[in-house]
């Protein structure tokens, strides 16, 4: 089930109804002084994932009885070693995966503490459009679409994928 929201699928195929696992994702943002929005941190997926190696806005999975913002804040810390500020919900998206239906939670985070550490091996990437770091995941294109609307780009999302 998706409470009604619009379903991506990955792979064009219908997969009917399926349990819809919750995601906390961090677009973390960093502003120059007149406050206007610049670089976002992308992170590579670890080995041994799904998709390793792909490009994602870091965050994972809801733990039980955990809010939006709890859980970004936990998987943050854990993947990245830092302490987030304020989180700013943006934008919602259900995903269709073969292995999972997922919803994603987008989140921006302007302020953070402490010094990132890549505790899962994973990589970062302080990124702008078009972006460099590919293959992206395909439940992270939205956020780049998002991003160009914003800032009133039109040029391709990405330097090598073809979008
Ligand atoms: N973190 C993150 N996950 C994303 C993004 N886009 C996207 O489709 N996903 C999907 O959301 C799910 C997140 O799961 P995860 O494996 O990263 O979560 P986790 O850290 O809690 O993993 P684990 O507890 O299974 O090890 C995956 O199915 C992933 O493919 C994104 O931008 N960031």
């Amino acid at each position: 089930m998706s409470d009604g929201q619009p379903i991506t699928s990955v792979d064009g195929i219908d997969r009917g109804e399926r349990p819809v696992t919750e995601v906390a994702v961090g677009v973390l943002i960093r502003r120059d002084a007149a406050g206007q929005e610049g670089d976002f941190l992308l992170t590579s997926r670890p080995a041994g994932k799904v998709y390793a190696g792909y490009w994602e806005f870091p965050g994972g999975k809801f733990e039980p009885g955990e809010t939006l913002e709890q859980a970004l804040r936990r998987e943050l810390q854990e993947e990245l070693g830092i302490t987030i500020g304020a989180v700013h919900p943006w934008h919602q998206e259900v995903f269709d995966y073969p292995h999972a239906r997922v919803r994603l939670h987008f989140c921006k985070v302007y302020d953070w503490t402490g010094t990132f550490e890549m505790r899962e091996a994973q990589q970062m990437a302080w990124s702008n459009l078009p972006v460099a770091s590919t293959p992206v995941l395909p439940g992270t294109l939205p956020v780049l679409r998002w991003f160009a609307a914003e800032r009133g780009l039109t040029g391709p999302l990405t330097l090598h994928d073809g979008v």
